[in-house]
């Protein structure tokens, strides 16, 4: 491991932080699983024979209007119960990362995941498919909340970027293999959609068995007053013996923290964060607002809803993840190589011109 320096605090890339970053960013893995599986399972006869048998007579009568066949509130609760209960379940989830450390939250995560997977594939009617939705939707509320902490505070600051965008690859992998699963089960008469949710186990068995080997980070031992501890995981984690400045700087970022009685008030008020705020946010809900979730959810029934095949839409999908998956692997090398802002215009560009393009394709069809 090549030894260098960041913020002026020595630290090699050690194996036990690249490994540690690689089981936290299988909580990525199950988050893509969860987002790519759901469209191709609403699109399987079998699955909406046996929990949706009015969208199944619509799918197969509705000639004359290919747009209404999926328009079914429960069926649609299916995919959203998972984000609603992922939402709910951030907020305690940054109340666990914080009074009982990264690793416990991620080990919470995992479990959530497990409870949800056995109960959505043994589902037998809608209550248990709702509440196995539910607990994923939980489980990705924790991961999501303890996953990228966790890698940024394991990893030292030269080598952040590069682990923390492993999270984002693993999402992106995590869908591409539901696309593909789905394309392969869908053929498997009447319980293909049982193995499609079922698969999501894999992910799940990994995080929590991972989970269990995995170091707490330094920042959060000392935060929560282990500082032997810390000092120590700061060592193992760094590779290094001497890390007095970083620990110092910890303490002193931990003590700052401790003494803002009203955090979000502050971010608010206070006009000097303002641009780091505004940034933050513009950031997280243009990215999601661009509709990249419409195709990563419903790639498979928007394809079937467009005239293709049930085989040729479940493909598309795999298509659509490949690309996915490709275009974040160039993040990944490039973040620390070009620089956060760099890969951040160029993919603006990028997605304006492809969606002017689908406009003009759209428009003329
Ligand atoms: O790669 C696309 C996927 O990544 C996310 O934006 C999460 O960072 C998801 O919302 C989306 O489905």
């Amino acid at each position: 491991m090549a030894p260098s320096t960041g913020r002026n605090f020595p630290a090699k890339l050690t194996k036990q932080v690249v490994l540690c970053s690689l089981i936290a960013a299988f909580g990525g893995l199950m988050f893509g699983y969860d987002i790519g599986i759901s469209g191709g399972v609403t699109s399987m006869d079998d699955f909406l024979l046996e929990f949706f048998p009015s969208v199944y007579e619509k799918k197969h009568r509705a000639k004359e209007n290919n747009y209404c066949k999926y328009d079914n509130q429960l069926l649609q609760l299916f995919t959203s119960s998972l984000y609603l209960a992922a939402v709910v379940c951030s907020w305690a989830a940054a109340f666990c990362c914080k009074k009982f450390g990264r690793k416990r939250t991620m080990q919470m995560a995992a479990a959530f995941f497990l409870v949800g997977v056995v109960l959505n594939a043994a589902s037998v009617n809608l209550y248990m498919l709702i509440a196995g939705r539910i607990c994923l939707g939980a489980g990705i509320g924790f991961g999501n909340q303890a996953v990228p902490l966790f890698i940024s505070e394991i990893a030292s600051a030269q080598y952040r970027g590069g682990l923390n965008v492993c999270f984002q690859m693993l999402i992106t992998i995590g869908i591409l293999i539901a696309n593909v699963v789905n394309y392969f089960t869908s053929n498997i008469h009447p319980y293909g959609w049982r193995i499609s949710l079922g698969g999501a186990g894999f992910p799940a068995i990994f995080l929590g068995l991972g989970s269990l080997l995995i170091v707490e980070t330094p920042t959060s031992l000392i935060e929560r007053g282990k500082t032997e501890e810390g000092i120590k995981a700061l060592k193992t984690t760094r590779g290094v013996e001497d890390v007095q400045k970083e620990y110092e700087e910890i303490v002193k970022a931990t003590e700052t923290a401790k003494k803002i009685k009203h955090p979000f008030r502050n971010l608010i008020m206070k006009q000097s964060s303002w641009p780091q705020l505004f940034c933050g946010t513009i950031l997280q809900v243009f990215q999601q607002f661009t509709g990249i979730n419409v195709i990563m959810f419903y790639a498979p029934v928007l394809f079937q809803t467009m005239g293709l095949g049930a085989d040729a839409s479940l493909l598309s999908a795999v298509v659509t993840g490949s690309i996915n998956s490709v275009s974040t692997l160039v993040a990944v090398f490039g973040v620390d190589k070009f620089g956060r802002r760099k890969l951040l215009i160029q993919a603006a560009v990028q997605m304006l011109i492809s969606q002017r393009v689908h406009d003009m394709i759209t428009q003329t069809d």
